[in-house]
C-alpha cells in the first residue's frame, strides 16, 4: 500500500478509536466524572489556541482567558436575545467575536516579543477582566441560564458536543498545518527575518495568528457559558491565563493530542489534589514546573510522544544522493540583467560598512561576491534584500526597481537571498520546507528534481533531525525551486567538507541553465567561486577593489594584498 494511504487508514483508525472512547465515556462514566471530561475537552479547546499563537508562532500570550470571556459574554448576550439557531449558531459567532480583539492584540506584537509582549497581553487580560467585573454578564442579574438546544441537554450529550467541537478544531489546524498559512506560522517561530525572505508577510503572519487563536479561544468560552449555563467573571480570572500559556507549553499543544492531554491534566491534578484536601494553587506549581522542563528540553509532552512513536516505526533506509538530471540547454542569457545594484551605501552610526558599491548579476549569470571578513558582504546582502536602507542606491531585478519594497516583496519580485546563520525552520518537515520556501503547490517528482544532486534527504524527513550543514543546503534548495531571477547565497558552502564543497561549485554552475535563475553567490572558499562563477566582485573596506573573471580577479595584485594578505609575487605563484 502507498505510504500516503497507509497514513490516511491509521489517521482514520485513530479518529474512530477516539469517537468510540468518547461515547464509552459519556455512557459510562458517573455524572460528576461526565462533568469533570467535559471540562477538560472545553480547556482542551482553548489549550488549542495557545498551540496555535504559542505553540506554532512562537509568541507569548497571556490573554487567552480574555478571548474565553468575550465569547462567554457573546454567548450570553445571543441568549438573552433569544438569536435563533441556539449553541449551533451562538458558537461560531462567539469565536468571530473574539477575533477583533485577537487582532488588537496582534498589533503589538507586530514590534514587540518576548516579556514585552507578555506584559502587553496579561495587561489586555487584566483590562478585560476589569471591565467584565464591572458589569455583569447578560442575563446574570435577571437569572436567565444559557439555554442548550434539543439533542444537547443532557451533559452526557453536552460531552459529546464538546468532543465534536474539540475533533473540529483539531481537523481545521492540520489542514491549515498542511498551506502556507500553517508553515508562515512555524517559520515565523524561528527566525521572522527568514521568513520575510521566502516571500511571507510577517505581519500577516503574527496577526492571523492571533485572530485564529482568539477565535478558538472564542469557542472554548461559548462552550464553557453551555457547560456553566450562567458565567460570571471570576470564571475567566486573568491568573488563568497564565496557568493555561504553562499547561500549553508542558503538553506541547501544538498537536491535538497535547491539547487533549493539557486540559485532562489541568482537571486531574486539581482533582487529586481536592481529594487529599491540598488547596488546588498547587496544581500551578505542578504545571510551572512542567512548563519549565519543556522548554529546558525545546519540547513538550506531545512532541515526546511522536518521537517516541517515530522510533518505534520501521526506519526507512537513508536517501542516498541522487544524480541531477543533466542539463542539455544552455542558461538564458537574453533580456534584462537579472540583479543590478547601483550606488548602495550602508551606514552603522560612523562606521561605513558599505560605500556606493555598483554590481551587476547578468541574467544567466553565477557571479562571486568575495572580500575579507569585515569587508561588508553581509551588509551589501542585507541592503539589496531591504533588511537595511541602501542609503539612496538602485536595486534592480530584471529592470524593475524593488529599491523601497518591503523584504517579502522583494522575494515576491525575484529576488530570493539564503542566509549565513541557520534560520531553516526546524517545526516543519523537508517537503514542508520546500513547499513554503517556494511558494508552490510542488509534486513529489518536483521536490525530488530540486534535491537532486545537492542534498540526500526524504520528502518526510523532520528538519529537527538533519544537521547544519544539511538545512544549509536545503535552504538553498527552497530558494532555487522558488525560481526566483536572483537567489543571493550567502556562504552556502559554510560547514561542508572540501567533497562537498567542490561537487557544490559544480552544481551551482548549472542553477541558470536547470532554473533558469542567476546567482550572487557570497564566499569565502575561493575554489567554490572559481568552479561556479563566470565573474567576481571583491569587497574591501565596504569598496569594490577589482571585478571580473575570477582567474584575472584573483590574480590581481590588489586583490592579493586585501584579500589574501599575501604579497603579489608568492600570491602570483600560488593562482
Ligand atoms: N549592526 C552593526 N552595527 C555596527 N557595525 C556593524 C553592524 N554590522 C556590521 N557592522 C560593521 O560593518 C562592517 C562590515 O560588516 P559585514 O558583516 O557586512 O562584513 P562581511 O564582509 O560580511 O564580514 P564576514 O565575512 O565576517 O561575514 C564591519 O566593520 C562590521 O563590524
Amino acid at each position: 500500500m502507498r505510504p500516503a494511504n497507509v497514513v490516511l487508514l491509521r489517521r482514520v483508525g485513530i479518529a474512530a478509536g477516539l469517537a468510540v472512547l468518547a461515547y464509552g465515556l459519556a455512557a459510562g462514566l458517573p455524572a460528576y466524572w461526565v462533568f469533570l471530561a467535559m471540562s477538560a475537552v472545553i480547556s482542551g479547546v482553548l489549550l488549542q489556541s495557545l498551540g496555535v499563537v504559542a505553540g506554532q508562532a512562537g509568541m507569548v500570550s497571556l490573554c487567552q482567558m480574555a478571548f474565553a470571556a468575550i465569547g462567554a459574554w457573546t454567548t450570553a448576550q445571543l441568549n438573552v436575545w433569544g438569536v435563533p439557531g441556539g449553541l449551533w449558531v451562538w458558537l461560531p459567532l462567539a469565536g468571530l467575536a473574539a477575533v477583533p480583539f485577537g487582532l488588537l492584540i496582534g498589533l503589538p506584537a507586530l514590534r514587540l516579543r518576548g516579556v514585552h509582549l507578555a506584559i502587553i497581553t496579561l495587561g489586555f487580560a487584566a483590562t478585560v477582566d476589569i471591565v467584565m467585573a464591572a458589569g455583569s454578564f447578560p442575563g446574570v442579574s435577571q437569572g436567565i441560564v444559557v439555554g442548550r438546544p434539543a439533542g444537547l441537554a443532557s451533559e452526557r450529550q453536552y460531552f459529546l458536543f464538546c468532543c465534536g467541537v474539540f475533533a473540529l478544531v483539531a481537523v481545521a489546524l492540520a489542514v491549515v498545518r498542511r498551506t502556507r498559512l500553517g508553515a508562515s506560522w512555524r517559520a515565523l517561530r524561528e527566525s521572522e527575518r527568514a521568513t520575510a525572505a521566502a516571500g511571507t508577510s510577517v505581519p500577516g503572519a503574527k496577526l492571523s495568528a492571533f485572530a485564529v487563536s482568539a477565535f478558538i479561544a472564542g469557542l472554548s468560552g461559548a462552550l464553557l457559558a453551555g457547560q456553566l449555563a450562567m458565567v460570571v467573571s471570576r470564571n475567566f480570572d486573568p491568573g488563568q491565563s497564565l496557568v493555561a500559556y504553562a499547561v500549553a507549553i508542558m503538553a506541547g499543544a501544538h498537536h491535538a493530542e497535547g491539547a487533549l492531554i493539557g486540559g485532562a491534566l489541568g482537571v486531574l491534578v486539581a482533582e487529586l489534589l481536592r481529594r487529599f484536601g491540598v488547596p488546588q494553587q498547587w496544581a500551578n506549581v505542578v504545571f510551572a514546573v512542567g512548563a519549565v522542563q519543556a522548554m529546558t528540553q525545546g519540547s513538550g509532552i506531545s512532541d515526546g510522544l511522536r518521537a517516541l512513536l517515530r522510533r518505534r516505526r520501521r526506519t526507512p533506509a537513508a536517501p542516498t544522493a541522487v544524480e541531477p538530471p543533466a542539463v542539455t540547454a544552455p542558461a538564458d542569457t537574453t533580456g534584462p540583467d537579472a540583479l543590478r545594484i547601483s550606488g548602495v551605501s550602508v551606514r552603522y552610526g560612523q562606521v561605513v560598512a558599505v560605500d556606493d558599491v555598483s554590481l551587476t548579476v547578468p541574467a544567466g549569470g553565477v557571479h562571486g561576491l568575495v572580500g575579507p571578513n569585515g569587508a561588508g558582504k553581509s551588509s551589501l546582502v542585507d541592503a539589496i534584500s531591504g533588511f537595511v536602507s541602501a542609503g539612496g542606491g538602485t536595486v534592480e531585478v530584471r529592470g524593475v526597481q524593488a529599491a523601497g519594497l518591503a523584504v517579502h516583496r522583494r522575494a515576491r519580485a525575484g529576488l530570493r537571498r539564503t542566509f549565513q546563520q541557520d534560520r531553516v525552520p526546524v517545526g516543519l518537515t523537508v517537503r514542508e520546507y520546500l513547499r513554503f520556501a517556494s511558494r508552490r503547490p510542488l509534486s513529489d517528482a518536483e521536490l525530488a528534481e530540486g534535491l537532486a544532486g545537492l542534498v540526500a534527504v526524504a520528502p518526510g524527513d523532520p528538519i529537527a533531525a538533519l544537521d547544519v550543514g544539511t538545512r544549509r543546503l536545503l535552504e538553498v534548495a527552497g530558494t532555487l525551486l522558488a525560481r526566483p531571477a536572483v537567489a543571493v547565497l550567502d556562504e552556502p558552502a559554510a560547514g561542508l567538507g572540501h567533497a562537498e564543497s567542490e561537487r557544490l561549485g559544480a552544481w551551482l554552475a548549472q542553477v541558470p541553465a536547470r532554473y533558469g535563475a542567476a546567482v550572487l553567490l557570497i564566499e569565502h572558499d575561493l575554489d567554490l567561486v572559481r568552479a561556479a562563477c563566470t565573474g567576481v566582485t571583491v569587497l574591501d573596506f565596504g569598496e569594490v577593489i577589482a571585478e571580473g573573471p575570477p582567474a584575472e580577479v584573483f590574480a590581481e595584485p590588489r586583490v592579493l594584498r586585501a584579500y589574501l594578505g599575501e604579497e603579489p609575487e608568492e600570491a602570483t605563484h600560488e593562482s
